[in-house]
């Protein structure tokens, strides 16, 4: 893919994100505990070393790809094929097993877990929020009004000054993504953020990924949802299993990824 991208126009292409030979392995402790007394255990463990109890899994197995500046590019692939780890590797989250990530620029993960604080207003966290990602005070105060109105969040009555908490799962969802969107992002990386918003939220975070492109950013989509991804993305990324299945344009890899869904 980078040959061929290189081969068009070698001096417009920046790279932003490289993955090279790229593998992500979790470990998870005490998931194999064994049976008998805290003595044996802990002989055991001075035994056979830390390894024990400790079960591996090989989330992302030698992913490989060049991301360029203006991209968006969509991760796709069944349940558990390794498209969020991928993402938070690429943020710097998950030290890489083997292999390498080089990114240009700072990487920004916008997941539907991002850390908000339910406990405070929806108004405290745009400027929470704003300020994490960097933005200065005036800046959140000038964006605040064009976030709030964005995340539709007061539509239906003055629900920005109500705890966080008090949100439905969608309406926490669009104002996350509201934040995020609100600032330029050298790598803005959204997981299935559109898929909780109503279909009105999700036309107008599509134009916003399209801006934030021609913004000389990069942007991954992971979804679920194909539509979302053909209308947003010109590259597709499909990981089945951990592996790179297909990198390519979005018809051609969506055709492949809907023949083996069956859809
Ligand atoms: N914190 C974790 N600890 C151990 N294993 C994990 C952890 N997070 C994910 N995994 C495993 O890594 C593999 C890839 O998971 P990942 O969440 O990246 O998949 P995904 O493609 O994003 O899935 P989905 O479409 O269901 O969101 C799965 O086998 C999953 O069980």
């Amino acid at each position: 893919m980078a040959e061929q991208n290189l081969e068009q126009t070698p001096r417009d292409l920046v790279p932003t994100v490289i993955a090279d030979e790229l593998h992500i392995v979790y470990r998870v402790h005490g998931a194999k505990t064994g049976k008998g007394s805290a003595t044996s255990a802990l002989s055991r463990i001075v035994k056979r070393g830390e390894e024990r109890g400790v079960r591996k899994v090989h989330a992302v197995k030698g992913v490989s790809f060049v991301a360029y500046r203006g991209e968006a590019v969509g991760l796709i692939g069944s349940n558990g094929s390794g498209k969020s780890t991928l993402l938070r590797a690429i943020a710097g989250l998950l030290p890489a097993e083997k292999g390498r990530v080089y990114t240009n620029g700072q990487p920004s993960l916008l997941g539907v877990n991002a850390a908000l604080m339910n406990d405070l207003t929806g108004e405290r966290n745009v400027i929470l929020g704003g300020l994490a990602m960097g933005m200065s005070r005036e800046q959140v105060r000038e964006r605040y009004q064009e976030i709030v109105d964005f995340s539709g969040i007061n539509e239906k009555g003055d629900f920005i000054t109500l705890p966080m908490r008090t949100y439905s799962s969608g309406m926490a969802a669009r104002l996350r993504f509201s934040i995020a969107a609100a600032k330029d992002h050298d790598v803005l990386m959204i997981d299935e953020a559109l898929a909780t918003g109503d279909r009105k939220f999700q036309v107008r975070s599509e134009e916003r990924i399209r801006e934030l492109r021609k913004s000389a950013g990069t942007v991954f989509l992971v979804s679920h949802n194909n539509k979302s991804i053909r209308d947003t993305c010109d590259r597709v990324l499909w990981l089945e299993r951990g592996e790179l299945r297909m990198d390519g344009p979005t018809d051609e890899v969506l055709k492949e990824y809907e023949k083996f869904t069956g859809k």
